[in-house]
């Protein structure tokens, strides 16, 4: 779960720098003058669409891209010109294709550890992560979310600082994505930094302290999931069948209210808390009794479409 505001408030050191990111391909622009900070010790979210810019913006992060103009700092240092520094200081999750199909799991950890002077002991590592029966095991072999416990443990192998995992329970069966949302929280229990790219709200919304969305190249909005939820500007859902004929322009005239469909005989009205007794009150005026009322929040996914949606 989120930590609380206080506790957010109370560290102030911000271990990565981006102000104003640009970087295009063939001249198109990918990201269009990005920038954000991630304070030590907690869980950064980058959100957003297809396309949006998230990994080219992670890749700069990582030091594997070079920035058209704008700066990087990882504590402090270019991801670029002090790359083996930064390599020390941030572990990247490995993409699919970059380990060998044959390795077995043992090897790619006892490979992985050699890469750095001073690893992380791998043993507790993979006991942690419910990999100590799968040693043997090829890496072909394992199954989504087996391969994505190796990959968080090759991405902590160096003791890194900064962890950043990409898209890490897409492909992952529900069971498989929160056992995975239990280690990133252990992850970060543990003191280390998590910039996390997801395509999940629920994943940013469980996780994440904080949540840059990006779409288009730019920063659409950065605050805590419960500052992107409130931002919306319907937070709450009202939906009901009317036991008899209801004109929608009774129901949009009422405060507050945003938006008003029906659809298949059923109205869903966005508004706020206000507008539920609103609508209660103009039912019962009517005398038309709401079947099947539903009254929710708007989540983090309205928000996000409201955020997105306005740049289109
Ligand atoms: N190596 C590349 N060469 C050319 N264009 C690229 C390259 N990498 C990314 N792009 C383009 O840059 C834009 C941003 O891509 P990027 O992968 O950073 O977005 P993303 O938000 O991570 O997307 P997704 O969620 O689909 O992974 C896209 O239009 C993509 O097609």
């Amino acid at each position: 779960m989120c930590r609380p505001p206080a506790a957010r408030e109370s560290r102030a050191m911000e271990i990565v720098r981006v102000n104003g990111l640009r970087k295009a391909y063939g001249g198109r622009p990918a990201v269009d003058g990005v920038s954000f900070g991630v304070e030590e010790g907690e869980i950064f979210g980058i959100l957003g669409p297809n396309g949006a810019g998230k990994t080219t913006t992670v890749e700069c992060v990582e030091g594997l891209r070079t920035p058209d103009s704008g700066t990087v700092e990882v504590a402090g240092l270019d991801p670029v010109a002090d790359h083996e520094k930064v390599t020390r200081l941030l572990g990247a999750q490995l993409q699919e294709s970059e380990l060998q199909p044959k390795l077995t799991v043992r090897e790619a950890l006892e490979l992985y550890s050699s890469f750095y002077e001073r690893p992380a002991d791998w043993r507790p590592l993979a006991e942690r992560l419910g990999l100590v029966s799968k040693l043997g095991d090829r890496f072909a072999k394992l199954s989504g979310g087996q391969k994505q416990r190796l990959f968080i443990a090759l991405a902590l192998i160096g003791d890194p600082r900064v962890v950043v995992l990409d898209e890490l329970t897409t492909g992952l069966d529900p069971r498989a994505r929160r056992d995975t949302w239990q280690l990133i929280e252990e992850v970060r229990d543990r003191g280390v930094t998590v910039l996390l790219v997801t395509h999940f709200m629920e994943e940013a919304q469980r996780l994440c302290d904080r949540i840059a969305v990006i779409d288009k190249g730019r920063v659409a909005a950065l605050d805590t999931p419960a500052g992107l939820i409130g931002r919306s500007t319907a937070s709450t859902v009202i939906s009901f069948t009317p036991s008899g004929p209801l004109d929608e322009r009774d129901l949009a005239a009422l405060p507050q209210v945003a938006s008003v469909t029906t659809t298949d005989g059923r109205i869903v009205v966005h508004g706020t808390d206000e507008t539920v007794t609103a609508v209660i009150s103009l039912l019962a005026g009517l005398g038309i009794t709401a079947r099947q009322l539903r009254v929710s929040e708007t989540s983090l996914d309205d928000a996000f479409l409201d955020l997105t949606e306005e740049r289109l």
